[in-house]
């Protein structure tokens, strides 16, 4: 009774407010308008369930806080019966998707060189439409490359390498070296001389395939080749090879990737499958943390990895393109393609050079690969995704006025829906946003793409949400290792959040364990946290030729369970989602006890517009850090020219004691909105003008920092900044 008063006469309140009984019709109006959704989404929120995506579970070995994913008790193994290799998985998939498209390369037309007003030297290159191989023709192309190695007198039981850019041939020879279960040595297209040298003759691999560019670099070095017999190379159109060449190599023997194919065609091979715990690929590390070193992956956590992977990709299937540029030598785009492959997508290749209309190696008014593929699904590293991000904003600011005002505007109101409030953009005013203001984004990749999977290094919580908002796509953020085939964690592409990798795939478990000295403890209130262990189908034999470091990595449970230790911490959100919060390599302590974790301070100084890669360095012994700094040059001659700086070249403005100044404020700044300790803002800096690129050592393929590297070739510096 007193309720129903109750309500009666708050509606009579209502009533009389909205009528304006007092004259105040208008305004309750308007206040019922905030109240209602107000009200609305604190009844939503206060209702909404957390999505449980990981499951606590127990396992052996060391004690810990262990997790699954929630979609599988049982770990998954395959992604269908009987296919436990990566031969039958490919046989089994082409024979599926036979006449659908598989392999697609892009036409090449010309080539031509211009010059840039201070004189450097670029080619530009026109490409037609993409042309494709189907799976039925992948299939035969593969079976014959594969007999033509064997009547080519490849030496059973030794491996074959590719040392290439990632094409359809790669992938190609990569399969038809399986259908003679030959292993495979994977090696960046960008790698060194030193460390070609070494992970030939380490793993004394006979054949080596590799594209033509190549060639030149082999030649160079075949005295220091100890085991090399034969050469493969893929054809490019306008690359002849030089005498020089063929006379340096005259001890092997040379054929090219057709050659190979019509050697096989005509004298076909019996096939000699693998079992699923033959070695497939030895496979470099990256090599962030020193020397790459030989990962020994078997077929079974090939497989296994992509099983799983697919499971967690809404839709994926033979409607998908995606588009493959990232170096296949890395264990993150070989998974991703291998998980294309299972699911019946077509792959058009391209490269990080030619991927957009305004790219740096295409010719003027012809498309770039994304325009010419429209895919729908990509893999990014966080750099890559971060450059897209950067190139948008400028954009931007340089068109200013209402076309900047709109898209600032648009941008706010979908950070505001996407972070789950009423009040941001849904709905038809989500349509009108993507069609006035990101449409065009969009258009830069194609305007097609869904999901772009991203992993290799952590990705910046405001680049995952540009992606989101600005391309319009999902992102599944990937996490694992060269050691566990990618395999370790992978988000789901209905979770907003950011930061996160996702619970473990259904292939592996992921267990914290406790790291005392480093302060991570698995009994962390809110979160559990510490050392990332990965077990399961995804974790590889271990290092070739390298049992010390193996057994130092590698543990097996008394359940027989295969454990990798990660030295990354992590920690566990209520809903079984893991966070990557450090490394253990990139905390360095310093002389009064504070720990500085290097990859967390350079993740927040990137976003000062002044920086374009960095690398902060401690040294123990002091109670402070440095940094080197590559700036971005054009945000630091915009600033030059408004401060009426005078300089010769960007290498004297780099130097400036003005400059140095300028940066350095910006970067407190930076540090300060990022909540970083006063310890963790580099008390100096230098600033560098030459950029970081993998082809000159200093970055991994990945564009990840090789510390190591940058310190020694930087040694000077770094002791002046302490000195
Ligand atoms: N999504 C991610 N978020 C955060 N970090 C990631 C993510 N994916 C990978 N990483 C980092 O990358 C590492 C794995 O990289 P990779 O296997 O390419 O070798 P590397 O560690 O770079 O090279 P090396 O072992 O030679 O130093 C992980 O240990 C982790 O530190």
């Amino acid at each position: 009774m007193g309720d129903s008063e109750g309500s009666g006469s708050n509606s009579a309140f209502l009533q009389s407010f909205i009528q304006g009984e007092k004259g105040y019709g208008a305004v309750g109006a308007i206040f019922l308008g905030l109240l209602i959704p107000v009200l609305l989404s604190m009844a939503f929120l206060g209702k909404k369930k957390i999505k449980q995506r990981g499951v606590q579970v127990e396992v052996g070995g060391e004690p810990g806080f262990a997790m699954r994913n929630r979609r599988s008790s049982e770990l998954m193994e395959v992604p269908w019966e009987g296919a436990t290799t990566m031969a039958a998985l490919f046989e089994q998939s082409c024979k599926k998707h036979a006449h659908e498209r598989f392999l697609g390369s892009r036409k090449f037309i010309s080539k031509e060189v211009t010059t840039a007003k201070d004189g450097r030297k670029f080619e530009k290159l026109h490409f037609g439409e993409y042309e494709w191989k189907t799976y039925g023709e992948a299939f035969v192309c593969a079976s014959n490359f594969a007999s033509g190695l064997v009547k080519l007198g490849h030496s059973a039981g030794t491996p074959a390498a590719i040392f290439s850019e990632s094409r359809s041939e790669w992938f190609l020879a990569f399969q038809g070296c399986f259908r003679q279960n030959i292993t495979v040595v994977t090696i960046y297209a960008s790698l060194g001389e030193d460390a070609l040298i070494h992970s030939l003759n380490e793993t004394q691999v006979s054949t080596l395939i590799c594209d033509s560019k190549q060639l030149k670099k082999i030649a160079a070095i075949s005295s220091s080749l100890e085991s090399i017999k034969h050469i493969v190379y893929f054809e490019d159109e306008g690359i002849t090879i030089d005498s020089d060449v063929s006379s340096a190599m005259s001890n092997w023997t040379l054929s090219s990737f057709a050659e190979v194919e019509k050697l096989g065609k005509e004298s076909p091979a019996h096939p000699k499958l693998p079992s699923k715990s033959d070695v497939s690929v030895i496979m470099y590390t990256s090599g962030s943390t020193g020397f790459p070193k030989g990962v020994m992956i078997t077929h079974g956590n090939i497989v296994a990895t992509a099983a799983a992977v697919t499971t967690l990709i809404p839709k994926i299937g033979r409607n998908d393109a995606y588009l493959a540029y990232l170096p296949l030598a890395h264990v993150f785009e070989l998974a991703a393609e291998v998980t294309m492959m299972i699911s019946g997508v077509s792959i058009g290749y391209g490269s990080a050079l030619t991927l957009t209309d305004s790219s740096n190696k295409i010719k003027k008014g012809t498309l770039g690969d994304a325009s010419a593929l429209k895919p729908t699904l990509m893999a990014a590293v966080p750099a890559i995704l971060d450059r897209v991000r950067d190139g948008v904003l400028k954009k931007v600011d340089e068109n200013g006025g209402l076309a900047k005002k709109l898209f600032s505007v648009g941008y706010k109101r979908r950070m505001a829906a996407i972070e789950g409030s009423w009040f941001g953009a849904w709905g038809l005013e989500k349509l009108l946003w993507d069609a006035i203001v990101f449409k065009q984004v969009r258009s830069i990749l194609g305007g097609r793409i869904r999901i772009i999977l991203c992993g290799g290094a952590p990705l910046s919580s405001d680049t995952q949400r540009f992606t989101n908002i600005c391309m319009g796509a999902a992102v599944g953020q990937g996490y694992g290792l060269t050691e566990t085939f990618a395999g370790a964690a992978f988000s789901e592409m209905d979770d907003l959040s950011v930061g996160r990798v996702g619970p473990p795939v259904p292939c592996s478990y992921i267990k914290l364990i406790s790291w005392d000295e480093g302060g991570y403890l698995i009994t962390d209130k809110p979160m559990p946290r510490g050392e990332v262990l990965i077990g399961g189908f995804s974790v590889t034999l271990g290092y070739f030729k390298n049992e010390e470091k193996t057994n130092e990595v590698y543990k097996v449970d008394e359940k027989g369970m295969r454990w990798f230790y990660t030295g990354d911490i992590g920690q566990f959100h209520p809903d079984g989602c893991l966070e990557i919060i450090d490394r253990k390599k990139d905390i360095v302590k310093l002389q009064h006890g504070e720990y500085i974790s290097l990859g967390k301070v350079e993740a927040a100084l990137l976003s000062c517009n002044y920086v374009e890669s960095v690398m902060v360095h401690a040294d123990p012994f002091h109670s402070y850090c440095v940094a080197l700094i590559v700036p971005s040059r054009q945000a630091l001659e915009n600033w030059a020219q408004g401060a009426g700086i005078e300089y010769s070249d960007f290498p004297d403005l780099c130097q400036k004691k003005e400059t140095v100044t300028e940066v350095q404020q910006s970067l407190s700044k930076t540090a300060k909105a990022s909540r970083l300790d006063k310890f963790e803002v580099p008390a100096k800096i230098k600033l560098l003008p030459d950029p970081w690129t993998p082809e000159s050592g200093l970055v991994t393929a990945a564009l990840k920092l090789k510390r190591e590297q940058l310190k020694a070739k930087f040694k000077e510096d770094l002791l002046k900044l302490y000195g």
